[in-house]
């Protein structure tokens, strides 16, 4: 089974582009989403990371205190890495898990991951896709999303790397900038990547 890793700067599309992967029949492990469910379910994870961000980095609900972490970690390299190396370890068992369930007949997976190249688990997979936009398309998506102002959505693609040094890492490209067709370029790398897999 070949293993498609996706990625690609904050508000680029890439969930969007793994929607329409899924609609062609592919399976997704989305790692953003998996990393939120661990940590409000992992119970050492939890300990380290009220232990390292304070008690207040969670609820009395035990829902997970977003905007206290954000508010640490984003403004700060040290404390970000600290959190990357409590939650990554942890995502990466739950990938592993998560493939031993997908049928063996399956032609690719997907895994999406807002930093697939800096946590280096791009060198699990066998092909790595990039998506991008133009910055100022990126920006006013996130704003729009989620409701953050231009210097917080600012602060966060600081602290990923530039996509010019992605390119260099990628193996292909994907233009989400709203002139170029999504499906079609969707469409195109199913076809490579479905060819791959039976020579795979
Ligand atoms: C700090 C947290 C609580 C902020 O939560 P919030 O709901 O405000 O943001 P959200 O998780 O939706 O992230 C929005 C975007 O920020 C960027 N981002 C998230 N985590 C990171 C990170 N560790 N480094 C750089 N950028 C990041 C991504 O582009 C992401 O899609 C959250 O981002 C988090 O728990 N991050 C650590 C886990 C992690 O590394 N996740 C991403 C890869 S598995
Ligand atoms: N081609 C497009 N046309 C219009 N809207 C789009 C397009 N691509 C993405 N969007 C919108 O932009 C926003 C960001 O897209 P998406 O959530 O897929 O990005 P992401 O790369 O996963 O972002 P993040 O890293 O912040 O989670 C979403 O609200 C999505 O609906």
């Amino acid at each position: 089974m070949l293993k498609v890793g996706i990625t690609g700067g904050i508000g680029s599309g890439k969930t969007t582009v793994c929607k329409i992967f899924e609609v062609l029949g592919i399976p997704v492990f989305y790692a953003d989403p998996e990393a939120k469910n661990i940590m409000i379910k992992d119970e050492v994870l939890i300990a380290g990371i009220k232990e390292t961000f304070g008690e207040e980095s969670y609820f009395s609900d035990g829902t997970l205190n977003n905007k206290h972490l954000a508010g640490i970690v984003f403004n700060n390299e040290a404390e970000l890495k600290k959190l990357n190396a409590l939650v990554h370890p942890a995502v990466f068992r739950g990938f592993d898990n998560w493939e031993k369930q997908i049928p063996s007949n399956t032609s690719y997976t997907l895994k999406e991951a807002a930093l697939l190249f800096e946590s280096g688990s791009y060198k699990m997979c066998d092909i790595n896709i990039l998506v991008t936009a133009p910055p100022e398309v990126k920006i006013a998506r996130v704003i729009q999303r989620d409701g953050i102002s231009e210097e917080q959505v600012k602060a966060r693609m600081d602290k990923q790397l530039p996509d010019e040094e992605k390119m260099r890492l990628a193996d292909y490209l994907i233009i989400n900038d709203e002139k170029n067709s999504l499906i079609e370029q969707v469409l195109g790398l199913h076809k490579q990547f479905l060819e791959k897999a039976v020579r795979y």
